[in-house]
């Protein structure tokens, strides 16, 4: 049991919910998961077995985890309940009225929603106290963070179980106080990917420029620096100088870019068509697929040495962060 969770129930044994199944079972905890669709189910265990073998990590964790073809046998017995199924406002709300219907009255309710909003999911529910998000990165067994959403029924009690839950099991959970789109992380990157799109639409570089720029600059550090530290590391003075000359010539525009609106018109979707903003052979998706998951492994490992106090990192420069 880990902070009066003992059984998880997943709602939705896609991408997200067999990862965050793979999660809770890894804690210890025993996890049912429900999905309409019979080849899901039937898929389950064998994709986290294959996900915990590739690891490294003990494969009897796929064990705990029970396929349900009912929901309400799911959710019967549940501490927790977290939602990844489509992300379908009318579905979650569906989805959730049932849930609510069939498990325990002290359960907590949570979507994993990308971006729809948390109070929309959960407003037609008897109890809206202890219904909450906790958006999850994919893949979910090796991104840490879960961002928890509170709506304006949340009770703080159930907040705090939330949390103290995921950190119990290796996650890093952070409290995103108000309901608002995209939460912080989604928020933070879009307004990245903006004008990271706005400087080719504008021909200031060309997409091959825009990702060689980032992944060779402050990307680099993004891992270990965020931006709030990195404005305190160069001072708020130079922050406030370089906004005062910078910030007017970026991009605000409060809509999706009409480049964007032109690619998905000519069926330009990215690398499920072959071309997006850029052209990928089958061997580019493949090879960049496989460096995202070697670097987050290798981001992980880092992160279980430094907890360690096992890092050996005995370079303590003081290079600036300037940039
Ligand atoms: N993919 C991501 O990177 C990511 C990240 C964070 C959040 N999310 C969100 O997580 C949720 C799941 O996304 P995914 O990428 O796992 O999608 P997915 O398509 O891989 O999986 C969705 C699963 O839901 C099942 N499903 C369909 N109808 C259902 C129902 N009525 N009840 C229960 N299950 C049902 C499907 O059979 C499928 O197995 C979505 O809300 C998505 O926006 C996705």
């Amino acid at each position: 049991m880990i902070e009066g969770v003992s059984r998880v129930a997943v709602i939705g044994a896609g991408l997200m919910g067999h990862g965050i199944a793979q999660v809770f079972a890894g804690g210890g905890l025993a996890v049912s998961v429900y999905d309409p669709a019979p080849a899901a189910l039937a898929a389950l265990r064998d994709r986290i077995r294959g996900n915990l073998r590739d690891l490294g990590e003990d494969e009897a964790a796929a064990d705990r985890v029970t396929p349900c073809a009912e929901l309400a046998e799911a959710v019967r017995d549940a501490d927790f309940v977290v939602e990844a199924a489509l992300e379908s406002l009318p579905v979650k709300r569906e989805l959730f009225a049932a849930i609510e219907a069939a498990c325990p009255p002290g359960a907590i309710l949570a979507s994993n929603t990308s971006v729809i909003p948390i109070t929309r999911i959960m407003e037609g529910l008897g109890d809206r106290a202890r219904a909450l998000g906790t958006h999850w990165w994919n893949p979910p067994f090796l991104v840490p963070l879960v961002e928890v959403i509170g709506t304006e029924w949340t009770s703080p009690e159930a907040v705090a179980r939330t949390m103290a839950l995921h950190r119990a099991l290796g996650k890093v959970p952070v409290h995103v106080k108000r309901d608002v789109p995209g939460f912080v992380g989604n928020r933070l990157q879009h307004a990245l990917w903006r004008e990271a799109i706005s400087l080719v639409e504008n021909d200031i570089c060309d997409a091959e420029t825009v990702d060689l720029v980032v992944k060779n600059s402050f990307g680099r550090r993004l891992g270990v620096l965020g931006p709030i530290e990195n404005a305190d590391l160069v001072g708020t003075d130079l922050t406030l100088a370089i906004h005062q000359t910078v910030l007017g010539a970026i991009e605000s525009r409060p809509a999706p870019s009409p480049y964007l609106e032109r690619l998905v018109a000519e069926g330009r979707l990215g690398m499920k068509s072959g071309e997006g903003f850029r052209r990928w052979t089958p061997e580019q998706q493949a090879a960049l697929r496989r460096d995202i998951v070697i670097e987050l492994k290798r981001a992980r490992n880092n992160d279980a040495r430094r907890a360690k106090g096992t890092d050996g990192n005995d370079d303590h420069g003081d290079g600036p962060a300037d940039g």
